[in-house]
């Protein structure tokens, strides 16, 4: 009877053991099944803001771009161009083969003219010249397109000598210094230009010297980094020219061939500006000559642009413009106005927020894509 009774007692204390452990088991896995604790949401990092543009996302400099070449990115922006100002030419083609050239006609040819943002002066110049040209020759409609290229081409000019400056003499690198106001496009316009040199296997530094927006600084950086460029860059609004002065120094240690400088450009009023743009030029010149001082202009900004340019123009000796935006404008005219006005070439267009979407201005292919 005892052994009965130690027999029940040990499967007894068997059976709440292997019920404790099953209880324990089943307590642990819904432990693991329980969905996790809600994650503790942290500010986003600095970069976050880059992040969002969709033009820069941040690369890492072990996944470096290869910028596009200087051919295929010319016949893409030729054709980017035509459809944006062919509008103009075939306007005009359409008039003037009309059967009868009457005042209204001529009427019309002017308000085209004047409606792209050539300006007053060269749209009189370019009907006088068509006027004369097509009743003395008594021009077919074929011929007609001909004389209005010669005429076009004339305003635009292609005598002008439109090769950027990006190299520098006895052992100096290049120094672009680039100026305009805030929004025309210019820290993009640098990064652009960058790549293009990249490209072009040249070794590029840059300068954020507007260092009155963080955004601006960090923007460019990450232009910098997506092909390897070394950035210079200062602290929030720190001195911009001593940020100019530290990127020329460690360009010419580095030797490279182009140092860009990014320049702040709030036009506050005409001393602020003449007193700030000059000191980051005198600095510069400590180092190394400017080579080029590129005045970035908003296409679109029409007669505005021309006010800014004729600020900038007497603040600083301007070599050549870059025009932003003639994508998502149709007033192409502004190349002719804005050359007139400063006596200096348009160098570059922006064509784009893509990162290759700046090309050279070539005058024929300017003329051919306002023909359409
Ligand atoms: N469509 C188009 N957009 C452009 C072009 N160039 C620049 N942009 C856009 O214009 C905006 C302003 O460009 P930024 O380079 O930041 O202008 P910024 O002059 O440096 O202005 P801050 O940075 O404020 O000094 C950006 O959204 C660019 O993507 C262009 O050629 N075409």
């Amino acid at each position: 009877m005892g052994e009965w009774l130690y027999l029940i007692i040990g499967i007894a204390v068997l059976a709440v053991v292997a019920l404790a452990g099953l209880v324990a088991t089943r307590g642990r896995g819904r432990a693991v099944e329980a969905p996790p604790a809600p994650p503790t949401v942290t500010a986003p990092p600095a970069e976050v803001e880059v992040d969002a543009s969709p033009e820069a996302p941040v690369v890492t400099p072990q996944a470096l771009e290869r910028p596009e070449g200087t051919a295929s990115r010319l016949v893409r922006l030729r054709q980017r161009l035509a459809s944006s100002q062919g509008g103009l030419g075939r306007g005009l083609l359409a008039l003037l083969s009309r059967e009868r050239l009457d005042e209204d006609t001529w009427e019309s040819i002017e308000d085209t003219l004047l409606a792209a943002d050539i300006g007053v002066v060269p749209t009189q110049r370019v009907v006088d010249n068509l006027r004369t040209r097509l009743r003395v020759q008594g021009t077919e409609v074929a011929d007609a397109r001909a004389v209005l290229r010669e005429e076009l081409l004339a305003l635009v000019d292609p005598s002008m000598d439109r090769r950027l400056q990006v190299s520098g003499t006895d052992g100096n690198p290049g120094v672009v210094l680039v100026v305009g106001v805030n929004g025309a496009g210019k820290t993009t316009t640098v990064g652009k230009i960058a790549r293009i040199l990249v490209a072009e296997d040249l070794k590029v530094t840059l300068g954020a010297a507007d260092t009155f927006r963080a955004a601006a600084v960090d923007q460019l950086a990450t232009w910098g980094e997506r092909v390897g460029v070394e950035v210079i860059r200062g602290a929030e609004g720190s001195d911009p020219a001593s940020v100019a002065f530290e990127a020329v120094k460690q360009g010419v240690e580095a030797g490279v061939d182009t140092v860009i400088v990014d320049t702040a450009g709030r036009l506050q009023n005409k001393q602020g500006l003449m007193d700030e743009l000059g000191k980051v030029k005198r600095v510069i010149e400590k180092q190394a000559p400017v080579t080029e001082v590129l005045l970035v202009l908003d296409a679109t900004t029409g007669q505005n642009g021309l006010i800014q340019a004729r600020v900038f123009r007497e603040v600083v000796d301007v070599t050549g413009i870059v025009l932003t935006k003639l994508d998502g404008s149709a007033k192409g005219g502004i190349v002719v106005a804005v050359q007139r006005e400063l006596g200096v070439p348009v160098k570059l267009v922006g064509l784009g927020e893509g990162p290759d979407d700046l090309a050279p201005f070539d005058a024929g292919a300017f003329v051919d894509a306002l023909l359409g």
